[in-house]
């Protein structure tokens, strides 16, 4: 099973320090891993540096890996559409990047599977263009299943997503993450989301990590006061769950 940590990882657009000395404990595969923390605090970015798509200070440990920085996948915040190619066409073509360009059944059938598991094989002949951004969204994400990554960095996958497939999408990743030993680390917004299906949450806040640990260690009271600037409750549902109730901002 994959794990990863970072040790004073650091990140810069020209001379400005967006990441200043990213520390994690060991993230292990297995499991979905929350990374929140108000808009423009970095997260995008530490992903993008995790994947080596930006460059910086510090280092990305990465242990009991078939594939090593291969094995890590990037999945955008920002689906940029490309209306020549069909669904099918796009997430075949991620399925070859970095390998050679001859099919096998093998990797038919496993598209197949994962627009099945998504439930957009019925969009699977339509053109990129002509999709709705949730739809898009799904796309997206069957492009990066589809490479099998041992990391996946997931930004934003349920922004565009109805209420069921938020949940379908979600639970699909936990479920996966479990079975196949993938490391994923997803950035949300929802912090709902996070208490529900995300074992550990990495905060960020001003380019650093602020708390990180299990979950509902995590999201406290006290926690979304000083980061989010609100005043909010962390309190049982009728089904005994944790959820985020806001009252107002500060
Ligand atoms: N390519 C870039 N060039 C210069 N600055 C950038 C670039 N990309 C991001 N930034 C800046 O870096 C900071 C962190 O941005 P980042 O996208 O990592 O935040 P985020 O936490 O993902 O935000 P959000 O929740 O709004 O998506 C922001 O101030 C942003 O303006």
């Amino acid at each position: 099973m994959v794990s990863l940590s970072l040790e004073k990882v650091g990140a810069n657009y020209g001379r400005r320090t967006v990441l200043l000395d990213v520390n994690t404990g060991v993230l292990r595969g297995g499991g979905l891993t929350a990374v929140i923390g108000p808009n423009a605090a970095g997260k995008s970015t530490l992903f993008k540096r995790i994947a080596n798509l930006t460059s910086g200070p510090g280092t990305v440990h990465l242990s009991d890996t078939a594939k090593g920085s291969e094995g890590i996948c990037y999945m955008p915040q920002d689906t940029g559409a490309n209306a020549v190619l069909t669904v099918y066409e796009s997430v075949l073509l991620s399925a070859k990047q970095g390998s050679g360009w001859k099919v096998k059944d093998a990797e038919l059938a496993e598209i197949d599977r994962v627009l099945g598991e998504l439930r957009i094989a019925d969009l699977a002949f339509r053109g990129l263009g002509e999709l709705s951004g949730g739809q898009r969204q799904l796309v997206s994400i069957a492009q990066a299943l589809v490479r099998k990554p041992e990391v996946l960095l997931m930004d934003e996958p349920t922004s565009a997503l109805d209420l069921f497939r938020q949940i379908e999408v979600l639970g699909f990743m936990k479920r996966l993450s479990a079975q196949s030993g993938m490391a994923v680390l997803i950035a949300l917004h929802d912090l709902n989301h996070a208490l529900r299906y995300c074992d550990d949450t990495i905060v960020i806040s001003g380019g650093s990590v602020l708390a990180s640990g299990p979950t509902h260690d995590v999201i406290t009271a006290d926690m979304l006061r000083s980061v989010y600037r609100v005043e909010a409750r962390v309190e049982a549902c009728s089904l005994g769950r944790p959820v985020v109730i806001v009252d107002e901002s500060l």
